[in-house]
Protein backbone atom coordinates (compact mmCIF):
# COMPACT_ATOMS: atom_id res chain seq x y z
CA UNK A 1 0.00 0.00 0.00
CA UNK A 2 1.14 3.74 -0.38
CA UNK A 3 0.14 5.30 2.62
CA UNK A 4 0.43 9.11 3.87
CA UNK A 5 1.21 10.32 7.23
CA UNK A 6 0.75 13.65 8.46
CA UNK A 7 2.00 13.35 12.27
CA UNK A 8 1.12 16.61 13.89
CA UNK A 9 3.39 18.85 15.70
CA UNK A 10 1.62 18.36 18.95
CA UNK A 11 2.51 14.91 18.41
CA UNK A 12 6.44 15.01 18.27
CA UNK A 13 7.25 18.38 19.43
CA UNK A 14 5.50 19.22 22.59
CA UNK A 15 7.67 17.90 25.08
CA UNK A 16 11.20 17.49 23.18
CA UNK A 17 11.14 13.87 23.97
CA UNK A 18 13.45 11.73 21.83
CA UNK A 19 11.59 8.71 23.10
CA UNK A 20 8.39 9.20 21.10
CA UNK A 21 10.86 9.70 17.84
CA UNK A 22 12.51 6.73 18.44
CA UNK A 23 9.07 4.74 18.84
CA UNK A 24 7.48 6.27 15.60
CA UNK A 25 10.90 5.68 13.83
CA UNK A 26 10.78 1.82 14.84
CA UNK A 27 7.22 1.12 13.89
CA UNK A 28 7.44 3.52 10.44
CA UNK A 29 10.91 1.20 9.67
CA UNK A 30 8.69 -2.21 10.32
CA UNK A 31 6.07 -0.73 7.73
CA UNK A 32 8.08 0.40 5.29
CA UNK A 33 9.38 -3.31 4.83
CA UNK A 34 5.82 -3.96 3.34
CA UNK A 35 4.17 -0.50 2.23
CA UNK A 36 5.80 2.86 0.48
CA UNK A 37 5.73 5.69 3.28
CA UNK A 38 5.39 9.64 3.25
CA UNK A 39 5.26 11.62 6.22
CA UNK A 40 4.68 14.89 7.19
CA UNK A 41 5.57 16.60 9.86
CA UNK A 42 4.04 19.92 11.40
CA UNK A 43 5.30 22.71 13.46
CA UNK A 44 4.28 22.37 17.37
CA UNK A 45 5.10 24.29 20.06
CA UNK A 46 8.15 25.34 18.40
CA UNK A 47 6.74 26.15 15.29
CA UNK A 48 3.69 28.48 17.06
CA UNK A 49 6.73 30.56 19.33
CA UNK A 50 8.86 31.51 16.57
CA UNK A 51 5.74 32.61 14.63
CA UNK A 52 4.50 34.88 17.62
CA UNK A 53 8.27 36.37 17.73
CA UNK A 54 8.43 37.01 14.05
CA UNK A 55 4.57 38.51 13.93
CA UNK A 56 5.71 40.77 16.86
CA UNK A 57 8.51 41.59 14.94
CA UNK A 58 6.55 43.17 11.87
CA UNK A 59 6.33 40.02 10.12
CA UNK A 60 2.90 39.70 7.55
CA UNK A 61 0.90 36.65 7.48
CA UNK A 62 2.80 35.20 4.61
CA UNK A 63 6.47 36.03 6.28
CA UNK A 64 4.93 34.14 9.41
CA UNK A 65 3.64 31.55 7.35
CA UNK A 66 7.14 30.93 5.62
CA UNK A 67 8.85 31.10 9.53
CA UNK A 68 6.50 28.12 9.78
CA UNK A 69 7.44 26.39 7.18
CA UNK A 70 11.26 26.71 8.13
CA UNK A 71 10.32 25.34 11.41
CA UNK A 72 8.06 21.97 9.92
CA UNK A 73 11.10 21.34 7.79
CA UNK A 74 13.29 21.14 11.21
CA UNK A 75 11.65 18.93 12.90
CA UNK A 76 11.09 16.91 9.88
CA UNK A 77 15.07 16.73 9.97
CA UNK A 78 14.90 15.34 13.88
CA UNK A 79 12.48 12.42 12.72
CA UNK A 80 15.09 11.58 9.47
CA UNK A 81 17.58 11.39 12.22
CA UNK A 82 15.78 9.10 14.30
CA UNK A 83 14.92 6.89 10.98
CA UNK A 84 18.20 6.87 9.90
CA UNK A 85 19.06 4.53 7.32
CA UNK A 86 15.60 3.83 6.69
CA UNK A 87 14.68 7.54 5.72
CA UNK A 88 15.76 9.19 2.20
CA UNK A 89 18.49 11.89 3.09
CA UNK A 90 17.32 15.17 1.99
CA UNK A 91 13.41 15.90 2.78
CA UNK A 92 11.05 16.76 0.21
CA UNK A 93 10.46 20.63 -0.46
CA UNK A 94 7.51 20.00 -2.98
CA UNK A 95 5.17 17.08 -4.43
CA UNK A 96 7.43 16.30 -7.66
CA UNK A 97 10.76 15.83 -4.71
CA UNK A 98 8.38 13.42 -2.46
CA UNK A 99 7.40 11.12 -5.57
CA UNK A 100 11.27 11.10 -7.45
CA UNK A 101 13.05 10.57 -3.61
CA UNK A 102 10.06 7.60 -3.29
CA UNK A 103 11.68 5.75 -6.25
CA UNK A 104 14.93 4.98 -3.33
CA UNK A 105 12.11 2.68 -1.69
CA UNK A 106 13.31 4.42 1.38
CA UNK A 107 10.79 6.51 3.95
CA UNK A 108 10.10 10.02 2.19
CA UNK A 109 9.98 13.00 4.52
CA UNK A 110 8.27 16.49 4.19
CA UNK A 111 7.52 19.63 6.11
CA UNK A 112 5.39 22.64 5.09
CA UNK A 113 5.39 23.44 1.48
CA UNK A 114 3.72 27.21 0.95
CA UNK A 115 2.43 29.38 2.64
CA UNK A 116 -1.94 29.79 3.30
CA UNK A 117 -2.16 26.14 4.56
CA UNK A 118 -0.78 23.61 7.13
CA UNK A 119 0.45 20.59 7.28
CA UNK A 120 -2.51 18.60 6.77
CA UNK A 121 -3.22 20.15 3.26
CA UNK A 122 0.29 19.66 2.45
CA UNK A 123 -0.40 15.88 3.27
CA UNK A 124 -3.84 15.40 1.73
CA UNK A 125 -2.16 17.17 -1.66
CA UNK A 126 0.88 14.62 -1.35
CA UNK A 127 -2.02 11.94 -0.97
CA UNK A 128 -3.36 12.89 -4.01
CA UNK A 129 -0.14 13.58 -5.99
CA UNK A 130 1.17 9.66 -5.55
CA UNK A 131 -2.05 8.11 -5.35
CA UNK A 132 -1.83 7.10 -1.85
CA UNK A 133 -4.44 4.36 -1.06
CA UNK A 134 -4.60 5.79 2.26
CA UNK A 135 -3.91 9.40 4.23
CA UNK A 136 -3.52 9.38 7.93
CA UNK A 137 -3.42 12.18 10.19
CA UNK A 138 -1.96 11.46 13.67
CA UNK A 139 -3.14 14.47 16.01
CA UNK A 140 -3.22 15.58 19.69
CA UNK A 141 -7.26 13.73 19.89
CA UNK A 142 -8.77 10.87 19.36
CA UNK A 143 -10.38 12.26 16.30
CA UNK A 144 -13.22 14.45 15.56
CA UNK A 145 -15.76 15.56 17.72
CA UNK A 146 -19.14 17.55 17.70
CA UNK A 147 -17.31 20.57 19.22
CA UNK A 148 -13.63 21.04 20.57
CA UNK A 149 -13.45 18.19 22.74
CA UNK A 150 -10.48 20.24 24.84
CA UNK A 151 -12.84 23.16 25.33
CA UNK A 152 -16.29 20.86 26.03
CA UNK A 153 -16.26 17.84 28.37
CA UNK A 154 -19.29 16.63 26.59
CA UNK A 155 -17.88 17.04 23.20
CA UNK A 156 -19.46 13.60 21.37
CA UNK A 157 -17.11 11.44 19.49
CA UNK A 158 -17.68 10.17 15.87
CA UNK A 159 -15.87 7.21 14.24
CA UNK A 160 -16.96 8.21 11.02
CA UNK A 161 -17.77 11.28 9.97
CA UNK A 162 -18.54 13.57 6.10
CA UNK A 163 -16.60 16.10 4.78
CA UNK A 164 -19.62 18.42 4.71
CA UNK A 165 -20.39 17.58 8.76
CA UNK A 166 -16.70 18.70 9.35
CA UNK A 167 -16.69 21.93 7.56
CA UNK A 168 -20.04 22.74 9.55
CA UNK A 169 -18.32 21.97 13.02
CA UNK A 170 -15.10 23.13 12.23
CA UNK A 171 -14.24 27.20 12.69
CA UNK A 172 -11.61 26.83 10.39
CA UNK A 173 -8.71 30.19 10.69
CA UNK A 174 -6.40 30.81 8.30
CA UNK A 175 -3.93 32.59 10.05
CA UNK A 176 0.12 31.34 10.17
CA UNK A 177 0.27 29.31 13.91
CA UNK A 178 -3.46 28.95 13.68
CA UNK A 179 -4.82 26.18 11.39
CA UNK A 180 -6.48 23.74 14.20
CA UNK A 181 -7.89 19.53 13.58
CA UNK A 182 -7.57 19.91 9.81
CA UNK A 183 -7.71 22.57 7.46
CA UNK A 184 -10.07 23.80 4.86
CA UNK A 185 -7.71 23.02 1.93
CA UNK A 186 -7.11 19.92 3.25
CA UNK A 187 -10.55 19.08 3.21
CA UNK A 188 -11.00 20.19 -0.37
CA UNK A 189 -8.63 18.16 -1.75
CA UNK A 190 -9.32 14.79 0.31
CA UNK A 191 -13.32 16.17 -0.83
CA UNK A 192 -12.27 16.13 -4.76
CA UNK A 193 -9.95 13.35 -5.00
CA UNK A 194 -12.17 11.11 -2.57
CA UNK A 195 -9.00 10.31 -0.45
CA UNK A 196 -9.12 7.49 2.15
CA UNK A 197 -8.75 9.30 5.48
CA UNK A 198 -8.61 8.61 8.87
CA UNK A 199 -7.78 10.72 11.73
CA UNK A 200 -6.33 9.24 15.39
CA UNK A 201 -5.00 10.29 18.71
CA UNK A 202 -0.63 9.96 17.79
CA UNK A 203 0.29 10.08 21.08
CA UNK A 204 0.66 6.69 21.34
CA UNK A 205 2.69 5.97 18.71
CA UNK A 206 0.70 2.52 18.39
CA UNK A 207 -2.00 4.02 17.34
CA UNK A 208 -0.09 4.00 13.77
CA UNK A 209 -0.96 0.38 13.79
CA UNK A 210 -4.77 0.03 15.40
CA UNK A 211 -5.79 2.81 12.88
CA UNK A 212 -3.82 0.93 9.97
CA UNK A 213 -6.30 -2.19 11.69
CA UNK A 214 -9.48 0.05 12.01
CA UNK A 215 -9.49 0.03 15.80
CA UNK A 216 -9.16 3.42 16.28
CA UNK A 217 -9.95 7.12 15.15
CA UNK A 218 -12.65 8.73 12.69
CA UNK A 219 -13.28 7.68 9.33
CA UNK A 220 -13.61 10.72 6.82
CA UNK A 221 -16.44 10.23 4.15
CA UNK A 222 -15.62 12.41 1.46
CA UNK A 223 -19.11 13.91 0.72
N1 LIG B 1 -14.40 19.31 16.40
C1 LIG B 1 -13.19 19.01 16.85
N2 LIG B 1 -12.81 17.71 17.00
C2 LIG B 1 -11.58 17.39 17.45
N3 LIG B 1 -10.62 18.31 17.77
C3 LIG B 1 -10.94 19.62 17.65
C4 LIG B 1 -12.21 20.02 17.17
N4 LIG B 1 -12.23 21.39 17.14
C5 LIG B 1 -11.04 21.81 17.55
N5 LIG B 1 -10.24 20.75 17.88
C6 LIG B 1 -8.86 20.89 18.38
O1 LIG B 1 -7.99 20.62 17.29
C7 LIG B 1 -6.71 20.39 17.85
C8 LIG B 1 -5.91 19.49 16.92
O2 LIG B 1 -5.12 20.31 16.15
P1 LIG B 1 -3.60 20.65 16.56
O3 LIG B 1 -3.41 20.68 18.05
O4 LIG B 1 -3.22 21.84 15.77
O5 LIG B 1 -2.93 19.32 16.11
P2 LIG B 1 -1.83 19.00 15.02
O6 LIG B 1 -0.55 19.16 15.75
O7 LIG B 1 -2.18 17.59 14.70
O8 LIG B 1 -2.01 19.92 13.86
C9 LIG B 1 -6.92 19.78 19.22
O9 LIG B 1 -6.22 20.55 20.17
C10 LIG B 1 -8.42 19.91 19.45
O10 LIG B 1 -8.66 20.43 20.73
O1 LIG C 1 2.63 24.12 3.84
C1 LIG C 1 2.63 24.79 4.89
C2 LIG C 1 2.79 24.19 6.17
C3 LIG C 1 2.84 25.00 7.30
N1 LIG C 1 2.75 26.37 7.17
C4 LIG C 1 2.90 27.25 8.36
O2 LIG C 1 3.56 26.55 9.40
C5 LIG C 1 2.71 26.48 10.57
C6 LIG C 1 2.92 25.17 11.30
O3 LIG C 1 2.40 24.08 10.54
P1 LIG C 1 1.11 23.27 11.03
O4 LIG C 1 0.07 24.24 11.54
O5 LIG C 1 0.72 22.34 10.00
O6 LIG C 1 1.68 22.49 12.26
P2 LIG C 1 0.90 21.74 13.44
O7 LIG C 1 -0.56 22.10 13.37
O8 LIG C 1 1.10 20.30 13.18
O9 LIG C 1 1.56 22.20 14.67
C7 LIG C 1 1.30 26.71 10.05
O10 LIG C 1 0.43 27.23 11.04
C8 LIG C 1 1.55 27.73 8.94
O11 LIG C 1 1.73 29.02 9.48
C9 LIG C 1 2.52 26.94 5.92
O12 LIG C 1 2.39 28.15 5.80
N2 LIG C 1 2.49 26.13 4.81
Amino acid sequence: MKIVIIIGGSVLMEDSNPKKFREYAKILRDLSKDHKIWIVIGGGKPAREYIALARSLGANEAQCDDIGIDVTRLNAKLLKIALGDSAYPEIAKNFQEALKFSESKKIVIMGGTEPAHSTDAVGAILAEFVDADILINLTSVDGFYDKDPKKYKDAKFYSKVTISKMLEVLDNKSMAGTYEFFDRTALDVVSRSKIKLKIANGKDPQNLLRVLKGEVGTTVIPK
